[in-house]
């Protein structure tokens, strides 16, 4: 019984904050996002319910001052955020989410965003789940005060290596100016160095079971 009554934030693991580590120079971005999948993947259940518990309460506490929250539904192995919006809409604050198809099952060639109410959700592409509403524009972020974004890596400048396609490079540059931007991200996903394009907008601080690090300046 004792094991069952027990919160998840008791696991023995990783309490102490990110392990500065450098990501291989040598490494490409595709070969650093295969060895973060498989990272990802060899968490065991338990391990990984208890980042997300934590990673949501930091979460929640740093955005009880915030009204729109712009936030990626989480699928697979990817840090939960799914949680996280459920209780942001509780809460009663708008979530703005990203949209890949057009509900027939086509994807949509720019990045698109719909409010999300907890509810009405539907499986776009690649497993994604994403808000069946309104289909609104890219620009829609403009109204968002904080945007937390998918990521396999970060570094302390708050380089991203997100998974390919540029599609939080694209609409990052359309967020209102000043809004910060948290990449969600285990602790062992903040690095010294990542490799960086010119396209590459940086992220403002890690969201980790840990807390939130703030990264650059
Ligand atoms: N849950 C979630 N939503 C998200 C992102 C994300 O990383 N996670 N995105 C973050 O940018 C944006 C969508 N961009 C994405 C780009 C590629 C793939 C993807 O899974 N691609 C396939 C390979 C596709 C191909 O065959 O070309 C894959 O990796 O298996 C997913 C999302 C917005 N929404
Ligand atoms: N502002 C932009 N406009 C058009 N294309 C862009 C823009 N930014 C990036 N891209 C394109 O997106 C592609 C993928 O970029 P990159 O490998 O940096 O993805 P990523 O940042 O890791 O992933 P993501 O942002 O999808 O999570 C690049 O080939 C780049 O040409």
């Amino acid at each position: 019984m004792r094991g069952v009554m027990m919160h998840h934030s008791l696991a023995d693991e990783d309490l102490s904050g990110p392990r500065l580590g450098k990501s291989d120079p040598r490494l490409g971005k595709e070969e650093l996002r295969r060895g973060c999948h498989d990272r990802r993947a060899a968490v065991d259940h338990r391990t990984r319910m208890s980042r997300d518990d934590r990673r949501t309460e930091h979460a929640m506490s740093r955005l009880l001052w915030a009204h729109k929250v712009a936030l990626y539904l989480s699928r697979g192995d990817e840090p939960d955020t799914v949680g996280l919006a459920d209780t942001l809409v509780m809460m009663g604050k708008q979530v703005l989410a990203p949209v890949l198809t057009d509900g027939h099952g086509h994807s949509l060639h720019e990045p698109a965003w719909a409010w999300y109410d907890g509810k009405n959700v539907r499986t776009g592409l690649w497993q994604i789940p994403e808000p069946i509403a309104p289909v609104l524009p890219a620009s829609a972020i403009t109204v968002a005060e904080v945007v937390l974004c998918s990521a396999l890596l970060v570094d302390r400048a708050g380089y991203r290596v997100g998974v390919g396609g540029g599609w939080y490079d694209r609409v990052l540059t359309q967020r209102a100016p000043g809004v910060p931007v948290w990449a969600v991200v285990n602790d062992d996903e903040i690095v010294d160095e990542v490799p960086h394009d010119p396209w590459d907008e940086p992220v403002t601080a890690a969201l980790t079971p840990t807390g939130l690090h703030l990264l650059g300046q």
